[in-house]
């Protein structure tokens, strides 16, 4: 596994950049801040790292076109701000690069993109080719069409998950303060806390959702991001831009945290973490012990009871009879489909399972499926 010392070494990188960091107060992109980070990541490139860029700002980026007073909660404002802000921010990035001869590609992604597997083997194997041909993706989420209901909303989780999707080593957090601190840096006594072995390690710390004007989340999406990455065996860094070329070097900067699990699926991942569920199946307790147990698909003679209105291929939260959810998965029936066929025998050995056992993913003890 990969350590601090080791991070140049590293063949692919994720770096995610916050809304803070690349805007300024006055809502327009902060273009010194987007020519440094480029100019620094235009090295790793140089050094054969390849480099995938998350960057938010859209939203940001869109306030003082828009002349708007501040992050806009309406969503329809939202939406409108994301669409000026977004071609700015790709634009911004583009003339950047260029200087360089670097080429960048646009990627955005709706929550929705994961549930079908297709979708998401696309976006995998887009990705991967955009990155053999020596181009840097530059990655948020589709703002200009997200909905309340659908969205990532933070694009901490959206990197996290964007490093499994492409493998990297490492993930890189940057921010407006230069890593995690035992509470929020303005406070005074606030310490740097240098590397992270055990998020059990963090219990006792205050990490707040509060963070800056533009961002979402503040250090707490962050942290949980690096649990999610951690967990899946990619290292994490939390830091300031100002630190990334020091960073980089393997220079012992910002927070550090050392991966905690092994690899794992990461369409999995995806759909555990990024889609949102649109229905429920209560399956019988024969089903649900599969299911718990081993890697089994669910049939429709397992299904006891369906509820909520979903079509075939969406996702759904499976439960057993007494309420205690088993996992998710997509399912392969609308929901008024699956009502008729439920617990039927002859469907037993039909061709089409109710959730593919490549499509479910079982919750993890302690963890609240959302
Ligand atoms: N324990 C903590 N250590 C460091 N920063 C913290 C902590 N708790 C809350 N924060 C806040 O998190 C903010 C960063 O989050 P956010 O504004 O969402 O940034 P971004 O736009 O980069 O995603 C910091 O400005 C800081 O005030
Ligand atoms: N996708 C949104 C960013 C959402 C978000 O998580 O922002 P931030 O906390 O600044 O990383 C945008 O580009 O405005």
């Amino acid at each position: 596994m990969l350590n601090r010392l080791e991070i140049g070494q590293a063949t692919r990188i994720v770096v995610k950049v916050g809304s803070s960091s690349l805007t300024r107060p006055d809502g327009n992109l902060d273009f010194e801040q987007l020519a440094h980070i480029t100019k620094v990541l235009t090295s790793a490139h140089q050094n054969g790292q390849q480099v995938v860029l998350v960057s938010s700002g859209s939203t940001a980026a869109g306030i003082g076109p828009l002349g708007l007073s501040g992050k806009p909660r309406e969503m329809h404002l939202h939406q409108a701000a994301a669409m000026v802000g977004q071609s700015r921010l790709l634009a911004a990035w583009e003339a950047e690069f260029a200087k360089a001869n670097i080429t960048i590609g646009q990627v955005l992604f709706t929550a929705e993109d994961v549930v079908n597997r297709r979708h998401y083997a696309n976006a995998q194997s887009a990705l991967s080719t955009l990155l053999s041909l020596g181009v840097i993706p530059i990655v948020n989420e589709n703002d200009a069409v997200v909905t309340d209901e659908l969205r990532f909303g933070d694009n901490d989780r959206l990197a996290a998950l964007t490093s499994h999707l492409v493998a990297s080593e490492v993930l890189i957090l940057l921010t407006d303060v230069d890593g995690l601190y035992t509470m929020p840096p303005k406070f005074e006594g606030a310490r740097l806390i240098e590397e992270v072995r055990s998020m059990a390690d963090l219990d006792s710390l205050e990490i707040t959702s509060r963070g800056s004007t533009v961002g979402t989340g503040g250090m707490r999406t962050k942290v949980a991001a690096a649990d999610l990455a951690c967990s899946g065996g990619i290292a994490v860094l939390i830091t300031s831009p100002e630190n990334l070329g020091r960073a980089l070097t393997g220079e012992p900067v910002g927070t550090w945290f050392h991966p905690t699990g092994k690899r794992t699926s990461a369409r999995k991942l995806w759909l555990e973490h990024a889609a949102q569920v649109k229905g429920t199946i209560i399956v019988d307790d024969g089903a649900a012990s599969a299911l718990r147990r081993r890697g089994t698909s669910l049939l429709p003679v397992g299904v006891f009871a369906v509820a909520g209105k979903f079509s075939s291929g969406d996702l759904v939260e499976i439960r057993q009879m007494d309420g205690s959810t088993i996992g998710r998965g997509v399912c392969g029936f609308s929901s008024e489909e699956l009502t008729h066929i439920a617990g039927d025998k002859d469907f037993a050995h039909g061709l089409r399972p109710v959730v593919h056992v490549n499509d479910f993913v079982r919750a993890r003890q302690g963890h609240v499926v959302h």
